[in-house]
C-alpha cells in the first residue's frame, strides 16, 4: 500500500497493492496492521457503510459532532466520484480548505478523512457504489453538515449546473459560516 499526502495534514490518499493475474485481480482493501504501520493512525473502524447513487448526485457535506465524531476511509467499487473533505478543525492552518480526489473502481484509490472534517462526494459516472469504514457509530442526533454549494468553500463538484441531485435533507444544510463546532 502506498500513502500519498494531500495538501491537508492527516488527510491521506491510499493506493493498495493490486495483484493481477490471468483470472483477474486481488487486493487487500483493508488490513488493520498495514494501515496502522503505514499511516501511524488508529485503524479501529467499527462500522462499514455502502451507498449507491446515479450521475449528478451530490451527498454531503456531512460530519458527526462531539463524542460521535467519525474518521472515514472511503472508496469506490463501481463507477467514479469526486470525493471532497473539508478541514473544519478549529485552529487548523488549513481551516476551510478542501481536498478533492477522483476515486474510482478503476484507480482503486482510498481517501482517509480524519475526524474534524465535513465530507461529501459527487457522482461522475452513470452509477456509483460507494463503500466506507467509520471509526465511530452512526448517531442521528450528532449529525451536522454544510451546504454543498457554499460560496466560501467554493467547491467545484464537476457536475454541470442543473444536473445536480441533492436530498431534501442536504438542501437544508447551513452555510459554512454558521457551522457549530463541538
Ligand atoms: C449515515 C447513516 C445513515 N443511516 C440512515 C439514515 C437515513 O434514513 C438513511 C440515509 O441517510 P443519509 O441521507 O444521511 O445518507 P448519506 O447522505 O449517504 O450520508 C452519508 O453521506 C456521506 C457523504 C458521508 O460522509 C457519510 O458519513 C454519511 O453522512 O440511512 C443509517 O442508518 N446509518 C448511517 O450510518
Amino acid at each position: 500500500m502506498e500513502i500519498t499526502e494531500t495538501g491537508i495534514k492527516d488527510c491521506l490518499i491510499l493506493k493498495p497493492r493490486v495483484f493481477d493475474d490471468a483470472r483477474g485481480y486481488f487486493f487487500e482493501s483493508f488490513n488493520q496492521q498495514t494501515f496502522e504501520d503505514k499511516t501511524g493512525l488508529s485503524g479501529a473502524f467499527v462500522q462499514d457503510n455502502q451507498s449507491y447513487s446515479s450521475y449528478g448526485v451530490i451527498r454531503g457535506l456531512h460530519a458527526q459532532t462531539g463524542a460521535f465524531a467519525q474518521a472515514k476511509l472511503v472508496r469506490v467499487t463501481k463507477g467514479e466520484v469526486l470525493d471532497v473533505a473539508v478541514d473544519v478543525r478549529p485552529g487548523s492552518p488549513t481551516y476551510g480548505q478542501h481536498v478533492a480526489v477522483r476515486l474510482s473502481a478503476e484507480n482503486k484509490l482510498q481517501l482517509y478523512i480524519p475526524r474534524g472534517f465535513v465530507h461529501g462526494f459527487s457522482v461522475l459516472s452513470e452509477t456509483v457504489e460507494f463503500l466506507y469504514k467509520c471509526d465511530n457509530f452512526y448517531n442521528k442526533a450528532s449529525e451536522t453538515g454544510v451546504i454543498y454549494n457554499d460560496t466560501d468553500l467554493n467547491i467545484d463538484w464537476l457536475i454541470p449546473a442543473g444536473m445536480e441531485s441533492i436530498s431534501e435533507k442536504d438542501m437544508l444544510l447551513k452555510p459554512f459560516a454558521e457551522l457549530q463546532h463541538g
